[in-house]
Parts: C-alpha cells; structure tokens; sequence
C-alpha cells in the first residue's frame, strides 16, 4: 500500500521537520504559514490557544492559518505537512535540471518569465495561482527585468501576466510583520516603491501593457505609464485604496486626473469604482479593448507589426512624449511612496491586511 493511502508514519514526519531544518532556500512566508499550521495540528490537534491581538501581525497570521484547519484529523495535518516538505525538496533539487526549452526561464528570475522574439522582450508576471500578486522579490525581478530590456537589441518591451489576472496588485502578506520590525520595513517598502515606478518613468524604449485580465493596485496606477495599454474585455480595472487605509501610487495622484479629470480620478482613487475594460478606454487608461477570445491573436499581431518599424525613432519619439514631465513625475512619486511609508503603519492599514489575510473581506 502506498504512503498516501496508509498516511504518513510518527518517523516520516520526524524526518521531514529535520529535512526543513536543513532546506536552504526560504519557501517564502505563504508556505511557512500552511507548515505551521499543520505542524501545530499534527502534534497538538485543533487549534487551542486565545487569538493574538490585531497588531500582533505574525503571531495573529499563524493563529489564523492554523485555527483555519478546524477539527482535521492529526493524522491528515502529519501527511499534509510531510507532503508540502517533500514537495518543496523536490523543487529545489529540480532546479539543477535542465527543464524543455519551451518552459525555460531566462535565468535569474524566479517570479517571471523573460523572452525575446521578433524584436519584442516580453516580460510575464508568473505567478497565476496567486493572481500574479506583487512580492517584494518580484518588484526587485521587475526591474532587473526592464534595465535588461532596456539595454537588449529589442524594439518594444511588453509586461503582461501569465494565467486569468494581469496582476492583484501588491502582495499583501508584503505586510506580515512583526510590530517591532513594522517601522523599519515601511521605510525599505517606501524605497522599494520609489526605485520601482522610476523604472518605469525612465524607461527609455516603447513600452506595452498587454492587460490579459483583471488588473488591481499598483498594477493599473502604472499603466499611465505605459506607452500602449491593450485590454482584453475581461479585465477590470480596480484600485481599492482607501478599503486598504492607503493612498495612490505610481504617479496616479497626478496622472489620473490630468487623464480623465478629478471627478472621474476620485471615483477610482479615493472610492475605489472598479472600471469595466470598456470604461478605462473611454477614460484614457487602455488603448484598446480586444474580445478576450481573440486577444492574445490580435495583440501579438499587431505588436509585431509595430517592432518591424525604425528602432531609434520609435524610442526618440517616445521620450520626445514623455520627457516633458519625467521631473514632475520623479518629484510625485518620491512625495507618494513618503505618504505610503506612513499609511503603511496606520491602525486603518493594518486593520484592512488583517481582514484580508484572515479572509474576512474579499475586495
Ligand atoms: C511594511 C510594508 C512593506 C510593503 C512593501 C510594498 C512595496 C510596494 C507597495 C505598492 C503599493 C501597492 C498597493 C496595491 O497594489 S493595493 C492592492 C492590493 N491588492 C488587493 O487588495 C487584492 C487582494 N486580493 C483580492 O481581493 C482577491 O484575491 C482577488 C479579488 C484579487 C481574487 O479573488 P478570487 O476569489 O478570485 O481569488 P482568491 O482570493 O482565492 O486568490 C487566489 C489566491 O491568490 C492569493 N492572492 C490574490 N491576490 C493577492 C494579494 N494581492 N496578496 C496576497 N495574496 C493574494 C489569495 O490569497 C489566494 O491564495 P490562497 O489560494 O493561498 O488562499
């Protein structure tokens, strides 16, 4: 009979709590929270401690997570956190094999895929089961992802995402933290953000939003920064910012009103509407709206077409359009990551992670 069907012996299980002592690449805090909570189920049953307070961000994440296994059976929780380690020891004993061609990664990224065709350097935000949410790592991937484009032989650069969503937007368990750590973080997390929307500000090639799906946060406050925005018609555009206690980014205090006009920036920006692809069109944001049957066909036709045109004057030309206000820019987006490393420590926040982590609300 197979483990599986058997479950996992007291002995797997102690051998695979030494085999995570010993793994050397951090499985990322997603999955050490589903190994707490099993682990904690396995030896100790149902969840039986009172709940941390709301500020007590790690302490309450890991209550939640193992208070969400219920009454599993301890002997389900020993093979569910035996499998999850074999799982990621596989993983990272694969990582010296060669994979197939057609799924190789430009080497370097973990988060994304890089390729380069027909004069046009696709970058994808590759990680579908979590709706290609915004980790840290996959901020600093970005744009080591764009200076490389931006120095490759390539006519146009395009970002898009792999699976059903373009982006979710910032990754919020960037926020599970400890208290005494929130200070110092909100302070790497205003210059992470500073460093990348100026990527995008300076970039100096034409850059291409292929929106595949639905786009939330920071991945629709970036797009007035693109050159070309095509949607397919099942994106939607949201930026719930005030549900979360923050505030725009990505210059879009100042772009989105110049776009559409304060009246219609604030419904977005401050009341959080979320757009339809059809009405960011008629707002400025997208380009064009594709059937979402055809787009990926339409798209990559028409982008082909346009890498085939002279090189150099597609690029003087876009920094023609875009250098009048690439200071402004610059000045705006430093002032908006400093008023996000406050928010970022507000109750109002925090409060809102927390809602989500423990998935009491659903944007
Ligand atoms: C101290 C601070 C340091 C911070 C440093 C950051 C620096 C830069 C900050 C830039 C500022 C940016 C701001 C924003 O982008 S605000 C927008 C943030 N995004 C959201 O609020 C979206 C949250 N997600 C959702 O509401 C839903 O997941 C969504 C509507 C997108 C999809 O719902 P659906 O029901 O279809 O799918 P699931 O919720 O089940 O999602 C599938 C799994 O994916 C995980 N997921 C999805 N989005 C996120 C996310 N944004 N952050 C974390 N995880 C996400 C979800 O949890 C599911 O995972 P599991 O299967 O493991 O449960």
């Amino acid at each position: 009979m197979s483990k599986t069907a058997m479950g996992a012996s007291q002995k797997d299980f102690e051998s695979a709590v030494n085999q995570m002592k010993l793994l050397k690449k951090d499985p990322g805090n997603e999955v050490k929270l589903k190994l707490y909570a099993h682990y904690k189920q396995a030896t100790e049953g149902p969840c039986n401690t009172p709940k941390p307070g709301v500020f007590d961000l790690i302490n309450k994440a890991k209550w939640d997570a193992w208070n969400a296994l219920g009454n599993l059976p301890k002997e389900t929780a020993r093979q569910n956190y035996v499998d999850l380690v074999s799982g990621l020891s596989s993983s990272s004993d694969s990582s010296s094999q060669v994979k197939p061609e057609a799924d190789r990664k430009q080497a370097g990224y973990e988060t994304l895929v890089m390729t380069s065709e027909d004069g046009i350097t696709k970058i994808m935000l590759n990680r579908p089961t979590k709706m290609n949410a915004l980790t840290t790592q996959m901020y600093q991937e970005i744009m080591l992802a764009l200076e490389a484009a931006s120095k490759d032989d390539s006519t146009i650069t395009v970002l898009t995402g792999n699976g059903s969503y373009f982006s979710s937007g910032n990754d919020l368990t960037n926020f599970v933290i400890s208290p005494d750590e929130l200070e110092e973080r909100a302070r790497r997390g205003a210059i992470l953000l500073r460093d990348f929307v100026g990527c995008f500000i300076d970039f100096p090639k034409p850059l291409v939003a292929v929106v595949n799906g639905p786009a939330v946060g920071i991945s629709v406050t970036i797009l007035r920064l693109f050159d070309l925005v095509y949607a397919s018609d099942r994106a939607t555009f949201h930026t719930p910012f005030s549900h979360l206690g923050q505030t725009p980014e990505a210059c879009s205090s100042y772009t989105f009103p110049s776009l559409m006009g304060p009246a219609k920036a604030a419904e977005m920006l401050i009341f959080g509407k979320k757009l339809t692809a059809a009405e960011a069109c008629a707002r400025g944001l997208v380009t064009e709206v594709f059937p979402d049957s055809t787009f990926q066909k339409e798209v990559w036709t028409r982008l082909k077409a346009y890498s085939k045109l002279p090189r150099n004057a597609l690029r003087i030309s876009k920094q023609m359009i875009r250098n009048h206000e690439k200071e402004k820019l610059h000045a705006i987006n430093a002032e908006e990551s400093r008023i996000l490393q406050e928010r970022w420590q507000s109750d109002e926040c925090m409060n809102a992670i927390m809602n989500f982590l423990s998935r009491k609300a659903k944007l």
